[in-house]
């Protein structure tokens, strides 16, 4: 044991020693030697049976202490690497030099040129930044603090801003009590936030000289906008406000907003317009009734002033019931209320009112109506024309309705005018997003579907519908439809397991959410097409639908287009297109993207069939396996 103390205490020693004989002789290895020459020494004392020798031999060849010997040499590699400037002071030396050069009766070409390089504002910059750094000398030199200054005064902030054409991004507020004028919000991103300077709350005690005291907030706006180059305030700072933490959220806007059409914001300059569907970044909730945001697609870092959830509902339903061209065609004698029943999706087909002209030859017969698209043996559900009558009828009676007047039906937007979103990227393990192809009839949403499906029917596949009819000879169940009895369908519409339902001819049709649900669950892209009313009902969690609006070209390329295209009309006639059936298309179009647009993640127009089908194509495929903005809803976990 003595030994071993004594081995212990050489090697200290001799660390000690290494220590400095290592930082002045700059010689690396002198730990790592130190330690291998002790070891050997522990190791006579082991072969010479010592007590206590084994002990300090496994912990000086222990790896821990080699490793720490190691940090230590590098630490002590790296002490010895520290810059330290030549001199403090080159930019003072530059100029001497440049005195020096000056002075030069005759200067050579060098002179002239060393002369101009000094010279240079860039070396100049370089010199004076060197001899900051070298200095480490980065604050700015504060005046003394007067030393009898009484206790009980406020403390003073002078506060110079460079405002040339953009906005202060500050507003005001006069405090009714005090006559105080106050900074009442900053703009996230404006002018005064930039600067850090102001803060809600801050008294403004004057403005270039001026005493703001007592004025009215509209004089002191005045001053502010009229104001240019360097605005001095003289500020009280408003003692510091708890750091509540802001949390952005992210919105898509489900109604119009213009800041200068709404008599109750308080600052109309720093409001912000924003249409249905835009893409809103909320940095600011701290006003109960004014929050601040930024459009996700704008470039402008400033943010500006948007009402609240709660402003914007009272706001909406207050411009709602003053709108005096409102037509509430909703308010009906009781013996009207028909177009009740297309809400719930039950259009019964009777043909009572059926086009006197036609001919009776031009009318599908059942058969025809019935006829599918079995084509080259591929069973591509959903697209029976029975289906699309009777839709063809419930458009033609819904366009009389009122869903754009009453308040109750006005999509939610009057309820929850932002909707939370989050950036959604689908896991490939997950089941795919539903595809819903919305258009004006005639726009060719029923013919993308089938050609999408037709491209590879392994991947896509439509939601097969459930009808009352009886099977037929050539169908097979679960095939071309789910053959139910009346009471299950009844059961079915009566628990809303239908996305949309209709009577045609005696029979009910209608398509399930778990139809879509099965073949989504199956791996494959679900696609299908429906109703616009039918959207509220498809946007679940469970479904995750990407929506695509299919718009018509002009008039010009519906006419050469779609030469040899046929129209169903509500009469059960297919016939060639014509003027007025373009013109109703485009004007439903109009009407549906007013109404329903802010659904929409992608509007495709249907000009050429085959471009438009490969453009659909690549935007399945994008809508699959790229980040995209969904409800936030949609991403929560399930409740258990
Ligand atoms: N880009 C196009 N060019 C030429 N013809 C087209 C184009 N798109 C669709 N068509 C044709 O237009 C007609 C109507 O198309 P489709 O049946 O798909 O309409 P839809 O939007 O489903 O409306 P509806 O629900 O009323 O049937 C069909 O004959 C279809 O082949």
């Amino acid at each position: 044991m003595l030994v071993s103390v004594r081995a212990m205490k050489q090697s200290t020693e001799a660390l000690a020693m290494t220590d400095t004989g290592q930082q002045e002789n700059g010689e690396e290895d002198g730990l790592t030697q130190v330690l291998t020459d002790v070891l050997k020494e522990v190791r006579l004392s082991i072969s010479k049976d010592i007590s206590g020798a084994d002990l300090l031999h496994s912990l000086l060849s222990a790896p821990w202490l080699c490793s720490l010997l190691r940090v230590y040499e590098c630490l002590l590699q790296q002490k010895k690497s520290v810059l330290t400037p030549y001199l403090p002071y080159s930019s003072g030396l530059s100029q001497e030099v440049m005195a020096n050069l000056r002075e030069v009766t005759t200067p050579t070409p060098e002179i002239l040129e060393l002369y101009h390089i000094l010279g240079k504002p860039h070396v100049q910059a370089l010199l004076l930044t060197h001899d900051t750094v070298a200095k480490r000398d980065y604050d700015p030199v504060l005046p003394p603090i007067p030393a009898n200054l009484p206790v009980d005064e406020e403390s003073m902030r002078i506060v110079c801003l460079v405002k040339n054409m953009q906005p202060l991004g500050a507003t005001i507020k006069k405090d009714l009590k005090t006559k105080e004028i106050l900074v009442a919000r900053v703009i996230h991103g404006g002018l005064a936030d930039r600067s850090g300077l102001l803060n809600p709350g801050d008294k403004l005690v004057e403005v270039n000289g001026r005493p703001m005291r007592g004025l009215d907030p509209e004089t002191v706006i005045q001053i502010l906008m009229n104001s240019r180059g360097t605005i001095m305030f003289k500020v009280i700072p408003n003692s510091p406000q708890p750091d509540n933490q802001q949390t952005t959220v992210f919105v898509r806007a489900m109604a119009d907003y213009a800041p200068v059409l709404d008599p109750t914001i308080p600052c109309p300059d720093a409001g912000m317009a924003f249409r249905k569907g835009e893409l809103l970044e909320i940095v600011d909730q701290t006003d109960s009734l004014w929050w601040q945001a930024k459009k996700l697609q704008s470039s402008t870092t400033c943010a500006g002033l948007i009402p609240s959830t709660n402003s914007l509902k009272k706001r909406l339903r207050e411009v709602w019931f003053s709108e005096p061209s409102q037509a509430h065609t909703c308010i009906k004698p009781l013996n009207s209320l028909d177009d009740e029943d297309d809400d719930l999706g039950i259009i019964d087909l009777n043909f009572d009112d059926m086009d006197e002209d036609a001919p009776e030859t031009d009318k599908l017969s059942e058969e025809e109506a019935e006829s599918d698209y079995t084509k080259e043996g591929i069973y591509i559900a959903g697209f029976r024309r029975s289906i699309r009558f009777w839709r063809r009828r419930t458009q033609s009676k819904r366009r009389q309705s009122c869903h754009s007047c009453c308040p109750s039906k006005n999509h939610g937007s009057l309820d929850n005018p932002y909707e939370e979103v989050v950036t959604f990227q689908r896991n490939p393990e997950e089941p795919p997003r539903l595809i819903a192809l919305i258009g004006p009839s005639g726009v060719g949403v029923n013919e993308l579907r089938k050609q999408i499906i037709k491209i590879n029917p392994s991947k896509f596949q439509g939601a097969v519908p459930h009808t009352t009819r009886p099977l037929k000879f050539s169908e097979e169940a679960g095939r071309e439809y789910h053959f139910i009895s009346s009471e299950l369908f009844e059961y079915m519409a009566y628990n809303h397991r239908f996305l949309e339902y209709g009577e045609f001819q005696g029979h009910f049709y209608g398509t399930s959410v778990d139809a879509i649900k099965e073949v989504i669950d199956s791996g494959k892209v679900c696609v299908i097409d429906i109703e616009p009313h039918s959207i509220q009902s498809i946007r679940t969690k469970r479904l995750r639908p990407f929506i695509v609006f299919v718009r018509p070209p002009s008039l010009e390329r519906l006419r050469q287009t779609r030469r040899n295209a046929k129209v169903i009309t509500s009469y059960q006639i297919e016939r060639n297109f014509r003027d007025v059936d373009f013109r109703e298309m485009e004007s439903t179009s109009l009407r549906l993207e007013a109404l329903y647009g802010h659904f929409f993640d992608h509007v495709l127009v249907n000009e050429d069939l085959r471009e438009t089908c490969l453009q659909l194509f690549t935007l399945i495929q994008h809508a699959q396996e790229d980040p995209q903005w969904v409800p936030t809803t949609w991403t929560l976990p399930d409740e258990p």
